[in-house]
């Protein structure tokens, strides 16, 4: 399965913001996007999810197991939103409710998409919990977003995202807004998953040293397009664009 990003273009309103995005992402393997903050990688997630801007235009193609995701018409699109593709933000509360228990959460998502009962979407619950290392998942279940701690709380992000089994995972940002001495345990976590499951992960930083951690390729954008994308010891050691070098260079 390869998830395959075609010269993406998207306008809004007049404005050019992607300007022909290519990107490959292979299962089992995690492809970091680069680029400063404004160079477009946010939207090319939410262009792959049609979940752009009111007045945004998409143009190009997003290719997954053969098919067209911008041409595919809304309700399949939602379907293949949650389904085979799923995201995880930089803040976990944009994906969880913060009045709804952790265990509602992932079995609601679980039962109206993959059709199970209450009993079974409950065990597969609590399994995937412990897939994400939070400690004693049965009763993490009835608890609240806020009762965890940030880190757990994108651990149960993570866990909601992965809840109907997605092909492809786009997470923009995962670690930026935590601590650093958590950052290390998210990414390890996310690059186990995505060597466990055969996931395809869309990374999305602006951190060069998230991205040398934990990708097995790298692209970089600039102004809306990938200026140059490779395996990441070629891109991050030995990088072939001005750009790549300076944003390397900028390191502390
Ligand atoms: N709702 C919107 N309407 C018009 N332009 C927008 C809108 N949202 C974002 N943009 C523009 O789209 C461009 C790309 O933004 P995007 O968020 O994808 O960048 P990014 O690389 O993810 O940056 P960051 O790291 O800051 O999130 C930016 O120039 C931004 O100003």
């Amino acid at each position: 399965m390869t998830f395959t990003i075609t010269e993406l273009r998207v306008t809004i309103r007049g404005t050019e913001i992607l300007r022909g995005v290519d990107l490959d992402v292979q299962k089992g393997q995690v492809h970091g996007v680069a680029g400063e903050s404004g160079s477009g990688k946010t939207m090319t997630g939410l262009a792959v999810l049609g979940l752009l801007p009111h007045g945004a235009v998409a143009s190009g193609r997003v290719e997954l197991a053969g098919r067209d995701l911008l041409g595919l018409p809304d309700k399949d699109l939602g379907r293949v939103r949650g389904n085979e593709i799923a995201m995880v933000f930089q803040d976990p509360a944009t994906s969880l409710h913060p009045m709804l228990s952790v265990g509602r959460q992932l079995t609601e998502h679980m039962r109206s998409h993959l059709g199970l009962s209450r009993a079974e979407a409950r065990e597969r619950a609590a399994e995937l919990l412990a897939k994400v290392r939070i400690p004693g998942p049965a009763e993490a279940l009835t608890r609240y977003p806020h009762q965890f701690s940030g880190g757990m709380r994108q651990r149960i992000a993570i866990a909601v995202a992965l809840a109907c089994d997605p092909q492809v995972l786009i997470a923009d940002e995962p670690t930026t807004a935590l601590d650093v001495t958590v950052q290390a345990g998210i990414l390890r976590l996310l690059r186990g998953l995505c060597d466990e499951l055969g996931l395809a992960i869309m990374l999305i930083t602006h951190d060069l040293g998230v991205m040398s951690a934990i990708a097995d390729e790298v692209s970089v954008m600039r102004s809306g397009a990938v200026v140059e994308s490779g395996p990441r010891d070629t891109v991050l050691r030995a990088p072939s664009h001005p750009y790549t070098r300076s944003l390397l260079e900028a390191l502390p």
